[in-house]
């Protein structure tokens, strides 16, 4: 049986963010996700969590301006600076909440600047939070975006993906296999994940169309689970998805799963 966690960024956004921890364990989660945590000191978030009885395992490093649409900034020669600052904020947060992974997000293809160039800038920042993680035994995840929804992301399948990785050549630099990018760009899940397990860190949910709750596309989520068991995936499940009412009301395909 996986174990799923509660990603705050998507679910229980009823409520302010320190207050979704408690949330997420009230609905019987044992681990939470999120995206940024930079807005809080690490001591309110590390609180949060633990008054609430939950693992955090796995938020993102720095990603630029998100709200004028950044979407990360490891490929971009002119942010090298800004990125390799943000690892070591990522860092202290991961460190106060002793988070195992941090998520890499590679940032979108601009214009006038050579793939050559981008991938370059992109497996050197790779290897340098790699590299600034490893004391601690973190790993470094990289994360494909599917780019109909990102157009212009640098990374957009799970191949490309591999090949930066084993360019940066670090032993705690993994694949962050997100279900539901993975199924828009490539589908072939199963075989995907069969293929690739020993490069899988983390892996995130939603179904397709809609990146909802599973149970609400064309994704056969309960073959992935066995699936995953069946290749002994050992890591976490993010439910990432925008749940389709009310967050709590969304978790019926994991209480039928937990009545298997
Ligand atoms: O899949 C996603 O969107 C997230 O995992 C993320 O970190 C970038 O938004
Ligand atoms: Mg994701």
């Amino acid at each position: 049986m996986p174990r799923f966690a509660a990603n705050l960024s998507f679910l229980f956004l009823d409520r302010p963010f320190l207050e979704r921890f408690a949330a997420a364990a009230a609905c019987g989660f044992k681990a939470v996700e999120f995206h940024f945590p930079y807005e809080f000191p690490p001591d309110e978030v590390a609180a949060a969590a633990r008054e609430a009885g939950v693992a955090v395992v796995l938020f993102n490093f720095p990603a630029g301006n998100w709200a004028v649409g950044e979407r990360g900034i490891a490929c971009l020669p002119e942010r090298i600076a800004e990125f390799r600052e943000g690892v070591a904020r990522a860092a202290t947060w991961a460190e106060s909440l002793n988070c195992p992974r941090v998520n890499c997000l590679a940032g979108l293809r601009p214009e006038g600047i050579t793939e050559a160039v981008l991938r370059d800038t992109l497996v050197d920042n790779l290897r340098f939070a790699a590299d600034a993680l490893a004391g601690a035994g973190r790993q470094v995840l990289l994360e494909p975006l599917n780019s109909r929804d990102t157009p212009r992301f640098f990374v957009d399948r799970t191949v490309p993906a591999l090949a930066l990785l084993d360019a940066a050549g670090r032993s705690n630099l993994f694949l962050q296999y997100d279900i539901y990018h993975a199924q828009v760009m490539e589908g072939d899940l199963a075989l995907t994940l069969m293929r690739n397990l020993p490069w899988v860190g983390h892996i995130q949910l939603a179904d397709n169309p809609g990146r909802h709750e599973p149970g609400t596309g064309e994704i056969n989520f309960p073959f992935l689970f066995r699936h995953l068991d069946a290749i002994g995936y050992q890591g976490w499940i993010g439910c990432e998805y925008a749940p389709s009412g009310r967050s709590e009301d969304s978790f019926g395909w994991l209480d039928a799963l937990m009545r298997t």
